[in-house]
């Protein structure tokens, strides 16, 4: 479990992250979901005992990082997939790694498989890798202590279609035995098929939070019409709040019987009529966090 409360860090008059609580409990993936400069990684590095907050605190199963024994056998972090040493190996890294924590040396090689790194890969420098290989690196690092919580951001930057959804995998199936995984996006499209809970940030405050399935249906509903601006001068009339999605159709805050009703009565032709699902939550994410 980890328990954010109350994290507020301040850089001068600035704050990076402004009075955010949330929690990620066991058995679940949580997606930490927020444009650039939002406060992601500043709260991550909180978590992770990296940045001293201004105030507010954060624990994983009810301890600050910083008092944790060995931390890497309780929680996998992967904050940065280049910040590994370029001169030494991917089997080095993890040997490394697995000598901080107590853990035997030949556990490096079954983790590179696990991640997807074959033993060319393992012989490799670190500074060769592509930025994908690199993730897999990180994520097979925050694995080898055998942690019960994992916190990675960003961690689907620079892997192929075919690497993020070998991701999901590994993440759902890390949580669907019972680990706790925080991970942080950009993309609203990255998470939502992995994540269970999502906490979304902007400008350094939570604006939404909750379980995917209770964020989407706030959603709203997708329209679209033969004629667009006849279709917004009807919502316009009927008071409905809306905004534009692509393709000439609207996300509005409304039930579909009311639109359906609305554009029928006006005599307005729709095309599309639907849940507006994860697009319209999106466009809602923009909103809160613009
Ligand atoms: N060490 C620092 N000194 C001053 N300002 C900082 C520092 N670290 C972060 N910030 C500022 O805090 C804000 C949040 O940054 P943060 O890196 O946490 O955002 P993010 O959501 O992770 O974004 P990105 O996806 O771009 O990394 C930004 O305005 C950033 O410029």
């Amino acid at each position: 479990m980890i328990t954010v409360e109350n994290l507020t860090k301040r850089y001068g008059s600035h704050a990076a992250v402004d009075d955010v609580s949330f929690t990620c409990p066991p058995g679940t993936v949580t997606g930490f979901l927020g444009p650039n400069g939002a406060g992601k990684s500043t709260t991550m590095r909180m978590i992770c005992g990296l940045t001293t907050p201004t105030t507010g605190t954060a624990t994983i199963g009810g301890v600050p990082y910083r008092r944790l024994g060995n931390p890497g056998r309780l929680i996998g972090v992967l904050l940065d997939a280049s910040a590994q040493h370029g001169g030494r190996t991917g089997r080095e890294v993890l040997a490394l790694a697995a000598l901080v924590m107590g853990v035997r040396t030949s556990a490096a090689g079954p983790a590179l498989e696990r991640v997807g790194l074959d033993a060319s890969a393992a012989r490799k420098r670190v500074r060769r890798y592509s930025l994908g290989m690199r993730q897999r690196l990180g994520l097979a690092h925050a694995l080898i202590g055998d942690p019960t919580v994992l916190v990675l951001d960003e961690p689907a930057n620079g892997l192929d279609p075919e690497g993020i959804f070998w991701m999901r995998g590994l993440l759902r199936d890390f949580a669907d035995g019972g680990g706790t995984v925080l991970l942080s996006s950009h993309l609203l499209r990255e998470v939502e098929a992995v994540a269970d809970h999502l906490v979304v940030i902007g400008a350094g405050r939570v604006v939404a939070s909750g379980t995917r399935d209770e964020l989407l249906s706030t959603a709203g509903t997708l329209v679209r019409a033969l004629d667009p601006a006849a279709l917004r001068d009807l919502l316009d009339r009927a008071g409905l709040s809306f905004s534009p999605a692509t393709d000439g159709g609207f996300v509005v805050t409304a039930p579909a019987e009311t639109i359906g009703r609305a554009a029928a009565a006006a005599g307005v032709v729709l095309l599309e009529l639907r849940p507006a699902g994860a697009g319209g939550l999106e466009q809602k994410f923009l909103e809160l966090t613009r």
